[in-house]
């Protein structure tokens, strides 16, 4: 579903014009559909509905503690790669039971705290990690339940940023050594080795790399029960691609077919940690043209939302269509660049687009913005991170208020050795 229609001409998040919320919380701001989170978690859950798979939400994605919640609500578990993250789980409600930790660099902190935790298992990506592993579940006289990440080295066809599936990427194991780190996990008195995992990359928009990459991860799964190893558990990993420029149909039939066919003759319990697919198109960035600036060799609509709150542009040339809040203006013959206030010629939230004729104070809606938006988002240039909005049905909610310069600033501690003056705390304060 499209939770972002024009209605009587103006643009709104399900019941709630958009407009509304630039008023009340001003811009930017990041708006998010509840109801279209859901849906698009029903529609994989009832594509997947057949066979034994749990969906463990990839918080990556969209952290904020609203949308985790609305998710786990629905049933959702969670796949994190941090101790912030699984801390953020918990607090939104995920019963440990539903949680799988990947990422290749878990601390023993990490570990511990995720063990006491009692979650679901780790997905882990090296031997060294695997040693670590055993020997802090020692510590706790605790036994970790543990998934080998796979590296199937196939290619996802994906921005190379985002791939982890082949060999050259640092994710998982490579799937020939993976035989003797699995027999070195069965050896290890804390550890319990319940299965395999893989994740092949992100924004996956080809269904071929899947069935290839879990064709693998069959082939593995056979030859260690060959070798005695109990296998109950298959990690599917996540990156289902969704549409940015209205030429992608998400075909989650297609994707539970390869399962189907590929997986789950296992007979194995399985798990899929879709990022992306839930969030992606559930939210939308909106900002306020600030000033536009016509050169001779460029036009520029200088909008007040910038890289720090949507680097994807920036980072993966990514796509992103915007539309405007007012509908029916008319076209501008001039294609513009649609740029933020930071310093830096990569600023930019699209290049060359062709939209209506702009002027300062009109509201666009960047789309597709639920997903690696507000989580990428910094505050370089010393500009407040977006706040957050969740929109359902005529309802909205702050879900994350724009912080205050005070906060921001007064983050910082100066040593002993400086004393600022008293006019720069004063400013910094905001009592001037
Ligand atoms: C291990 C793992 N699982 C799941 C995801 C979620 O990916 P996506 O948002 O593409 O579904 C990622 C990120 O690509 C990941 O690294
Ligand atoms: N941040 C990336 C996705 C990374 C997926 C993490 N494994 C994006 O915006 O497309």
């Amino acid at each position: 579903m499209d939770a972002f229609t024009h209605r009587d001409g103006r643009l709104y998040a399900e019941d709630v014009p958009l407009a509304r919320i630039a008023e009340q919380v001003g811009t930017p701001v990041f708006v998010y559909s509840a109801t279209s989170i859901e849906a698009q978690y029903d529609a994989l859950a009832s594509a997947l509905a057949d066979m034994k798979v749990g969906i463990c939400y990839a918080l990556k994605a969209n952290s904020n503690q609203a949308v985790i919640a609305t998710l786990a609500a629905r049933g959702a578990g969670a796949d994190v790669v941090s101790e912030g993250e699984l801390r953020r789980a918990l607090a939104a409600g995920v019963h440990p039971s539903k949680i799988v930790f990947a990422g290749v660099g878990k601390t023993a902190e990490e570990m511990a705290f995720a063990l006491k935790a009692g979650i679901h298992q780790f997905n882990l990506e090296s031997g060294p990690e695997l040693e670590l592993l055993n020997e802090v579940a020692g510590r706790l006289g605790l036994v970790a339940p543990v998934a080998i990440r796979v590296n199937p080295d196939v290619d996802a066809k994906t921005h190379a940023k985002i791939t982890t599936g082949k060999k050259e990427n640092k994710f998982g194991i490579e799937i020939e050594q993976a035989k003797s780190v699995y027999a070195r996990a069965a050896a290890l008195p804390h550890i319990d080795p319940v299965g395999v995992a893989m994740h092949i990359g992100s924004q996956l928009t080809d269904l071929a790399p899947y069935r290839a990459a879990y064709r693998r991860m069959a082939d593995l799964v056979k030859a260690l029960r060959a070798e005695g190893h109990d296998i109950r558990r298959v990690d599917l990993g996540g990156g289902i691609g969704i549409d940015y420029r209205g030429d992608h149909t998400v075909d989650l039939a297609g994707y539970a077919a390869i399962v189907r066919e590929e997986i789950a003759p296992l007979g194995a319990e399985m798990i899929c940690e879709p990022g992306r697919l839930l969030v992606g198109n559930a939210g939308v960035l909106l900002t306020s043209v600030i000033y536009v600036k016509q050169g001779t060799a460029k036009r520029f609509v200088i909008v007040d939302a910038a890289m720090n709150d949507l680097i994807r542009p920036t980072l993966y040339e990514a796509h992103h269509d915007i539309v405007m809040e007012r509908a029916g203006a008319p076209e501008s013959p001039h294609p513009a660049d649609i740029v933020g206030p930071i310093c830096e010629s990569g600023d930019y939230l699209a290049k060359d687009r062709v939209l209506p004729e702009l002027a300062p104070g009109d509201l666009l809606a960047v789309k597709s913005a639920g997903a690696y938006g507000a989580v990428m988002g910094s505050s370089y240039n010393t500009r407040l991170l977006a706040p957050e909005v969740l929109v359902r049905g005529g309802d909205f909610a702050v879900v994350r208020p724009r912080p205050s310069y005070e906060t921001l600033i007064g983050q910082d501690r100066l040593p002993d050795w400086l004393s600022p003056t008293q006019p720069v705390r004063r400013a910094a304060a905001g009592e001037d």
